[in-house]
């Protein structure tokens, strides 16, 4: 099984005041769970053991977007500085897929393919599919089954975050940065409604931010679908 840094579930995470937070967030974040530093520091690491499993073979990197692509861009830096550092070296090309499921804090159990490169140029490659978060595991597991019928070579899989949740279906990436508790994550590219995406740290949203950047409305009162409606991939307005 993969090895990861485990964030158990009664870490408090460290206050907002240690760190330099964007103005425009201060009064929507609860806690820093991992600082931005931790994230380098874990990743570059990461980028270590694919090199060594990987290495020697093109390696084809599909960004998962939107939340990935900060991960998507570190990992690749630091796989960049092995190359050139190493005597070994792996050519590394890119492709992209936007996938989204997610609207205010809650899956739609519907992963829809919003957009992305022709991926037929991923047949007989190396495939490194790099994930910023895994909850219930449904995104990377239709990612997966949509990649299986272009018969790539090989196909692993980098998540930065995977979360113990019960809404878990078992899912495991190939490779895990942080396993973290069953909270709602931001910022490094993770987002609430596209917000908090230009924060560096990953945080815990106060009860407060959710309202103020929900969409979709009293989400109780409206259902799943009427939400699910509403998420369109463009932020909220929000008064200041
Ligand atoms: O394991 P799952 O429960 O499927 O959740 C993981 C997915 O949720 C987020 O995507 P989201 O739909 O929020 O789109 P985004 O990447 O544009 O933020 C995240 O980037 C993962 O792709
Ligand atoms: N931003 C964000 N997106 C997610 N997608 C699945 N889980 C999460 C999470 O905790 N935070």
């Amino acid at each position: 099984m993969s090895s990861c840094l485990q964030i158990a579930d009664d870490e408090q995470g460290h206050r907002l005041d240690l760190f330099c937070l964007p103005r425009h967030y201060e009064q929507d974040l609860e806690r820093v769970i991992i600082p931005h530093g931790l994230i380098m520091d874990r990743t570059e690491r990461l980028a270590r053991d694919i090199f060594h499993d990987m290495g020697g073979h093109h390696i084809v990197a599909l960004c998962v977007l939107k939340g990935g692509y900060k991960f998507f861009s570190d990992l690749l830096d630091c796989i960049k500085a092995l190359n050139q550092n190493n005597d070994m070296s792996v050519p590394l090309t890119v492709d992209f897929i936007r996938l989204k499921s997610y609207c205010n804090d809650q899956s739609t159990q519907r992963v829809k393919v919003i957009d992305g490169d022709e991926l037929t140029a991923l047949a007989g490659k190396n495939v490194l599919v790099v994930e910023d978060i895994v909850e219930t595991g449904r995104t990377m597991e239709t990612l997966l089954s949509l990649l299986s019928r272009l018969r790539p070579k090989m196909v692993k899989v980098v998540s930065l975050l995977v979360k113990r949740t019960p809404r878990s279906s078992g899912y495991r990436p190939d490779y895990i940065g942080f396993e973290v508790p069953d909270k709602f994550l931001v910022g490094y590219a993770l987002d609430y409604n596209e917000y908090f995406r230009d924060l560096s740290h990953i945080c815990t949203l106060k009860d407060h931010a959710k309202e103020k950047y929900e969409v979709g409305g009293d989400r109780e009162a409206d259902g799943l679908k009427r939400t699910e409606d509403h998420c369109d991939g463009r932020p909220p307005a929000v008064s200041d």
